[in-house]
């Protein structure tokens, strides 16, 4: 017989196991958040997080455009305005260029892309286009790597100032957004995959998913590491 489903508390104890395999844990991040990293390895980091930045947006388009659900909708648009911004809001693609200034890089050294490395493409266009093919919950599911993320953000904000001193505490505005914005995109991503993944099997499957991005974030700290090293 098949095994059990695990109860909502324990399928959600099983995915937040995962997190062992955060990006947080990476050699490469360590390096960042432990203040040996060089201005060049900072500049490095962003200019080819920046990659992933503008891809998140088109990612949660390509998720509303498989979802039939108005109610679903209407929470996860938030997260392209939280992007893109809306209004008086330059969002958070804006924040990160401004955080690439802050480093010393110039904003079109951002925005254009040339320091981006080929396995970092190859990395988020992965994302994007599972997002684009996969049902829209397994979708979701794959954006639960954001259950990791404000710890990893507020790392940086309590460590950048004293080990950065020279990167203007401005251009950290993108990290304080992310705390709260990621919180509440957690909220509603979890709550949608505990709902759907309901079978064992349904729930092992979200399991995979979830290492799956894991692994995107793993090999695109991989990419960095190798192209501007790690220094312990
Ligand atoms: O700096 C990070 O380590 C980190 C990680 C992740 C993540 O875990 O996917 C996201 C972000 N930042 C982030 O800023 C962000 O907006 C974001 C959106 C998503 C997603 O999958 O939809 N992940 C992340």
């Amino acid at each position: 017989m098949d095994a059990p489903a695990w109860s909502r508390a324990a399928f959600e104890a099983q995915l937040r196991e995962r997190g062992k395999s955060y990006h947080i844990h990476h050699p490469f991040n360590v390096m960042l958040n432990t203040g040996k990293a060089t201005p060049e390895q900072i500049r490095g980091w962003v200019a080819n997080r920046f990659y992933y930045q503008i891809a998140i947006p088109v990612k949660d388009a390509a998720v509303l455009s498989n979802c039939p659900d108005r109610e679903v909708r209407r929470g996860w648009v938030q997260r392209i305005l939280d992007h893109d911004g809306a209004g008086e809001d330059p969002g958070g693609i804006e924040a990160w260029i401004r955080l690439g200034v802050a480093t010393g890089l110039a904003r079109e050294e951002v925005t254009d892309l040339r320091h981006v490395l080929p396995a970092i493409r190859f990395a988020v266009d992965a994302y994007v286009n599972f997002a684009r093919r996969a049902p829209w919950q397994e979708a979701v599911c794959s954006s639960l790597t954001e259950l990791f993320a404000p710890e990893i953000h507020k790392q940086r904000l309590a460590g950048w100032p004293e080990h950065y001193p020279w990167i203007e505490s401005a251009g950290l505005q993108y990290f304080r957004n992310r705390v709260s914005q990621a919180r509440r995109d957690v909220e509603q991503g979890l709550a949608l995959t505990l709902d759907h993944f309901a079978t064992r099997a349904q729930q092992e499957r979200a399991l995979d998913i979830l290492q799956f991005k894991l692994d995107i974030l793993w090999a695109m700290n991989d990419a960095l590491a190798q192209h501007y090293g790690v220094r312990t």
